[in-house]
């Protein structure tokens, strides 16, 4: 696949990212040898940045001005959910695309749809914004990410953006202390991003990456990592973004 200026093959080997060590050296000595979490603890310090950043906490305060940040996020999502189509045709087998296919189903399309709605219109974003706001550049680059893994059909490579997304989101919401704001703003954002089935999603994108990473030879895992590691630093980018 051929991409405009190769931008996003050269970020997904960012030559500033410190070496990561080699999977199959680092689960020797690792308390944790699984793949996904070879993926997490490489993509640090970005991890941590964005589950204790300050915006993330400003959501779970009910603080947070959450205008500029859900505008851009809608986009994001709309890339994200013809990722998850893309991972209901790479998977491998059947029992691996059905939780797709009933997320795609259940949330996005339903709860998460029936969210964004509600916000935009709560917030007074107008028709124009909803469907095609100017775009901030970290958000034009998570979306050339999401089209060149959408693109690659390698549904390792699909799974290490979704896992990543996914994960990510999961760190920062459990954080949330009770009670939640009362605000639905807030409170089903937070909630969207947290509780059982939430944690079991993760759970099974984690599960497919350490049931194929582990197999992938070392170059198939460098390739993995890039992505894994250019979605942290964009989800750090996000948030600065939504900060101001
Ligand atoms: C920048 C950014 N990163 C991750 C998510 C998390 N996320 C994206 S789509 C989706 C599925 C339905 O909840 C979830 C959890 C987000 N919203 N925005």
């Amino acid at each position: 696949m051929e991409f405009q200026d190769g931008a996003v093959d050269a970020q997904v080997n960012d030559p500033h990212d410190a070496p990561a060590p080699v999977y199959e050296v680092w689960r020797t000595t690792a308390a944790d040898p699984a793949f996904s979490e070879w993926l997490r603890s490489a993509s640090e310090p970005d991890w941590t940045a964005v589950v204790t950043h300050p915006f993330a906490a400003a959501i779970t305060t009910g603080e947070a001005d959450m205008r500029r940040y859900l505008v851009q996020d809608f986009q994001f999502v709309d890339a994200f959910t013809a990722l998850l189509g893309a991972a209901v045709a790479g998977a491998d087998r059947f029992e691996s695309r059905v939780p797709f296919g009933r997320f795609l189903g259940q949330i996005v399309t339903d709860t998460e749809r029936s969210y964004f709605h509600r916000a935009l219109d709560t917030l007074g974003v107008d028709a124009d914004d909803v469907t095609s706001p100017e775009l901030e550049p970290v958000t034009v680059r998570f979306q050339a990410l999401m089209d060149e893994a959408r693109l690659s059909q390698e549904y390792p490579v699909i799974l290490a953006v979704l896992c990543l997304a996914e994960w990510i989101y999961l760190g920062w919401a459990s954080r949330a202390a009770e009670p939640s704001p009362e605000e639905f703003l807030y409170r089903e954002w937070i909630d969207l991003h947290s509780g059982p089935d939430f944690e079991a999603w993760v759970g099974f994108l984690r599960g497919e990456l350490d049931r194929l990473g582990p197999s992938l030879g070392e170059a198939g895992q460098a390739r993995v990592l890039g992505f894994f590691r250019e979605a942290a630093r964009l989800e750090r980018g996000f948030f600065d973004m939504a900060q101001g």
